[in-house]
């Protein structure tokens, strides 16, 4: 790996590092006599806490709650990603200590629902049904999340629900329409898991992967009262073509809207406190950080990212054309455009045009692209994007070193065991030069297969579960 690779990573690692679970929840949560101080409101605790739990990061934001409530804290249960434990082996400190209260569920292998998420999601549901009135339900929330809380509503079954997320994912759905469907047909999202524990104070902790943080939609909202219309469902499916494929039982229920809950949204939950404690914003200052002091200029482009990865490659390919060529009208017009039809906090292009040209750059962007999965290559969108970037500034007569590195910040990108990947200017040529077509792959959604035989993986950014997961980030330098 060369120094300008090693400073991506450092730079994405330290993204990371700033949206550590156990920090945050620390910075967010502590116990002050017989009170629970949650940023600065106060819930006194009459009986006990009890702690449930889904997502990606929440193993972290566990254990970590638990030093903090101390004997104030009954009992817990977590639905945890499925090997986390194995993964953090090595890190005592970050694992639940042997006398744990609270029990650890793994499941959802590969982000989708399986039986052992589905045992976890029923013990939850038990949990909060056998608490006595005047104790303080904690709920810790994460990306993730909805895979590892799969009630459905019956009598669907999982597999019947999981079929379908997973054809309305590979058709380029978002994850807010992804979880629209979801609520519609799972018995503990969209304020339901809220509605069962009416009887308790709610203190739901979040740490978002959802553009812009909406609450009702990271983990398909269990805490959140539903505004969804009762149609919401039924027109994504039928936006993807993909009613031919829905059994009648399930049609039966995405049609119905008396089902008593599916919208929930005349309730004001006002038992309810969610905060979120963390974010991509987060993120993308401590890669900031990290970029500065390696001696970059550094701007963050946007948090809001939410193209298509095809689109959004070629967004960046212009976005660096226009930097090097220094094109300072077309870079101004591209930026208006952008902000008005995509990302409405899209920087200035003037903080751009400013950096010293001669000095390295380097450009941060956060969100989750979308990708439509048509090859039956294997890959993930963060290696893609890496790949057709790679193809973009292929395109151009450039001098100067441009590298981007493109990683999920839960270090899994797609159905793979790693966080995405690395491209840069010279990646094609290289590519080529040993008989290797990118095009090829791309055509068959395999950027995976690309990275792993193009100089045997060097170009992969490989993490493991990092235990956390703010969405993905995309990092741009520009070397003179
Ligand atoms: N062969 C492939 N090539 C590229 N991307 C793929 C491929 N197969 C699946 N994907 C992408 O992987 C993503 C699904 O993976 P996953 O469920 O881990 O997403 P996630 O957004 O990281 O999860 P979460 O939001 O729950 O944290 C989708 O964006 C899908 O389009
Ligand atoms: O679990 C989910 O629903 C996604 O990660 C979005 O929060």
């Amino acid at each position: 790996m060369n120094t300008n690779s090693q400073h991506l990573s450092q730079i994405f690692m330290q993204g990371v590092a700033a949206v550590r679970p156990e920090i945050l929840l620390a910075n967010t949560v502590r116990i002050e006599n017989d009170n629970l101080i949650v940023n600065n409101n106060t819930f006194h605790i009459k009986k006990h806490c009890y702690v449930v739990g889904f997502g990606k990061a929440v193993l972290g934001m566990a254990v970590q709650l638990e030093k903090i409530l101390g004997s104030a804290l009954s009992c817990g249960i977590a639905t945890v990603p499925q090997d986390i434990l194995r993964t953090f082996a090595t890190l005592p400190e970050l694992l639940p200590p042997p006398n744990t209260r609270i029990t650890f569920i793994e499941g959802a292998k590969d982000n989708l629902p399986d039986l052992n998420a589905l045992n976890g999601a029923v013990k939850i549901r038990d949990l909060i049904t056998n608490v006595d009135e005047g104790n303080i339900l904690i709920v810790l929330i994460s990306g993730g999340g909805s895979a590892l809380l799969p009630i459905p509503k019956q009598p669907i079954t999982l597999e019947e629900k999981t079929a379908l997320i997973k054809s309305l994912s590979k058709a380029g759905a978002t994850i807010v329409e992804l979880n629209t469907v979801r609520k519609k047909l799972s018995e503990l999202k969209g304020g339901r898991l809220a509605l069962l524990a009416k009887h308790l104070t709610v203190i739901t902790l979040i740490l978002s992967d959802v553009i812009d943080d909406p609450l009702d939609y990271i983990a398909s909202g269990p805490t959140v009262p539903n505004s969804d219309e009762p149609d919401a469902a039924l027109n994504i499916i039928s936006k993807y073509h993909l009613l031919d494929i829905v059994p009648d039982i399930v049609h039966k229920i995405l049609i119905s809207d008396t089902d008593g809950s599916a919208n929930t949204n005349g309730s004001q939950f006002d038992w309810v406190y969610n905060v979120v404690i963390g974010n991509n914003k987060m993120a993308c200052e401590g890669a900031v950080e990290q970029a500065k002091k390696l001696g970059y200029q550094t701007v963050v482009l946007t948090r809001l990212i939410s193209a298509d990865v095809g689109y959004l490659s070629e967004w960046y390919g212009r976005l660096v054309r226009l930097i090097i060529t220094c094109s300072q009208l077309e870079l101004q017009e591209l930026f208006q455009q952008t902000r008005s039809n995509l990302w409405y906090d899209l920087v200035n292009a003037d903080e751009i045009l400013n950096f010293d040209m001669e000095k390295p750059i380097c450009l941060i962007g956060a969100g989750e692209p979308t990708l439509v999965v048509r090859g039956k290559g294997r890959g993930g969108r963060n290696q893609e994007l890496a790949l057709r970037v790679s193809l973009e500034l292929d395109k151009m007569n450039i001098t100067k070193k441009v590298m981007f590195l493109s990683a999920g910040t839960d270090g899994i990108d797609g159905p793979t065991d790693v966080a995405g990947a690395i491209g840069d200017w010279r990646l094609v040529s290289d590519a080529r030069s040993v008989g290797i077509e990118p095009i090829e792959f791309i055509s068959n959604n395999d950027s995976y297969g690309f990275y792993t035989i193009f100089k045997d993986g060097e170009y992969f950014v490989k993490t493991g579960h990092t235990g956390t997961n703010v969405m993905d980030l995309h990092i741009i330098t520009i070397v003179p």
